[in-house]
C-alpha cells in the first residue's frame, strides 16, 4: 500500500470547552484529491488550519497529523516553517487579504521561493515568472512589478495558487478557492488545480457540492464538526448515505428540474434524547440500537458513512 501523503486521525479542535472539530480521520494518498464538503461552520476551515499549524492562538488541536514521515502536531514553530510554503501549502478564500498589500507579487514568490530552494535574486524572479505562468497568467514577467491590488480577482486567485506551487509541495489545501470569483473565472481556476492535483495531493474545500464533483476523487461530507459520510465522489452522488449529504446532493443543479430544498435538523440530538430507533433508517437500514454508523475510521469501507444518533455512535 502506499503510503498517505497526509493522514490525519482523530484530530479534534477545541476553544475553551466547545468542541469546534470532533475527531476526524482522512487519509489522502499521494496525487489524490479529496473534497471536503459542508456547510458554513461545519469546521472545514478550522480543519485546514489546524493541519497547516495556523489555528489562532486560544485554539488547541488534538489528535495527530502526519504529512509524509512528519507529526505536525508535534513540531515546533521552526520546524513547521520549514515544512509550510514547501512541502505543504494552501490557498486561501481570500486572496485581497491573503497577499501582502504593500509587496509587489513577485517579490511575494521570491521571497517565497528563496526561503526553500537555494537561489539568487535573479534566479528566484526567473521562477516566479514561470510559477506565474503556469498559473494561467498571460504575460507573467510584467505581473512580477504589480501589486495585488492592481489585480482582478481571478489575476489575483491565480498570483496565490503560483505562490502556494511555487516550491512544488506534496499536499496543497485550497479552501473556497473560487468562491469569490464569477462563474467563467471560477471554471479557470478549477481547471488549474485539476491539472495540478495529477501532480500532488490536493483537498479542496468547499460548501458547493458540485464544485467538488467536478474536481476531487473523493469527498469527505462534513457536518457540526464530524465528518459524517466520506467515499469515491461518483459513489456519493450516486447514492449518498448521510440525509445531509444526499440534501447536497439534491442542490447540485441539474438540467432536469429545480433542485429540491430537504430540511434536516440542524444539530444532532443530545445523548438524553436520542431515539432508540435509528431517525435515518430510512438511509442508513440500521433501525436498532445497534445502528452500526460508527464513528468513521481509517480502514472503514470505501464509502462509509456516520449517524448522529448518539445512542447509535
Ligand atoms: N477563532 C475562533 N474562535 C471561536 N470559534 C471559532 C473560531 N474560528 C472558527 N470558529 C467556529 O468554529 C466553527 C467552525 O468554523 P470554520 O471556519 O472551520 O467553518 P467552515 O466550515 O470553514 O465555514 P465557512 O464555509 O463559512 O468558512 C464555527 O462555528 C465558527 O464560528
Amino acid at each position: 500500500m502506499t503510503a498517505a501523503a497526509l493522514d490525519i486521525r482523530g484530530l479534534s479542535v477545541r476553544i475553551g470547552r466547545s468542541t469546534l472539530v470532533d475527531g476526524i480521520s482522512l487519509s489522502l494518498a499521494p496525487q489524490e484529491t479529496l473534497g471536503i464538503v459542508g456547510e458554513s461552520g461545519s469546521g472545514k476551515t478550522l480543519t485546514a488550519l489546524a493541519v497547516m499549524g495556523l489555528l489562532p492562538a486560544a485554539v488547541r488541536a488534538e489528535g495527530s497529523i502526519r504529512l509524509g514521515d512528519a507529526d505536525l502536531l508535534g513540531l515546533p514553530e521552526r520546524g513547521l516553517n520549514r515544512l509550510r510554503g514547501r512541502r505543504i501549502a494552501m490557498v486561501f478564500q481570500d486572496s485581497a487579504s491573503s497577499l501582502n498589500p504593500v509587496r509587489t507579487i513577485g517579490a511575494q514568490l521570491a521571497e517565497s521561493i528563496r526561503r526553500h530552494q537555494k537561489t539568487s535574486r535573479r534566479a528566484a524572479r526567473g521562477i516566479a515568472a514561470e510559477a506565474l505562468g503556469a498559473a494561467g497568467i498571460p504575460a507573467p514577467a510584467a505581473l512580477l512589478d504589480a501589486y495585488p491590488h492592481q489585480l482582478s480577482g481571478g489575476l489575483r486567485q491565480r498570483a496565490m495558487i503560483a505562490l502556494a506551487l511555487a516550491n512544488d509541495p506534496e499536499v496543497l489545501i485550497a479552501d473556497e478557492p473560487t468562491t469569490a470569483l464569477d462563474a467563467t473565472v471560477q471554471l479557470q481556476v478549477l481547471a488549474l488545480l485539476k491539472q495540478h492535483a495529477r501532480r500532488a495531493a490536493t483537498v479542496l474545500i468547499t460548501h458547493d457540492f458540485g464544485v467538488a464533483a467536478e474536481v476531487c476523487d473523493r469527498i469527505a461530507v462534513m457536518y457540526h464538526g464530524r465528518i459524517v459520510e466520506i467515499g469515491p465522489t461518483e459513489a456519493i452522488l450516486r447514492r449518498p448515505r448521510h440525509p445531509y449529504a444526499a440534501a447536497l446532493v439534491d442542490l447540485v443543479p441539474r438540467l432536469d428540474g429545480p433542485a429540491r430544498l430537504i430540511p434536516i435538523p440542524g444539530a444532532p440530538p443530545p445523548a438524553d434524547q436520542a431515539i432508540a430507533g435509528c431517525a435515518f433508517a430510512a438511509r442508513c437500514g440500521r433501525a436498532s440500537a445497534a445502528c452500526a454508523a460508527a464513528p468513521l475510521a481509517l480502514g472503514a469501507p470505501d464509502h462509509a458513512f456516520a449517524c448522529w444518533n448518539p445512542l447509535h455512535a
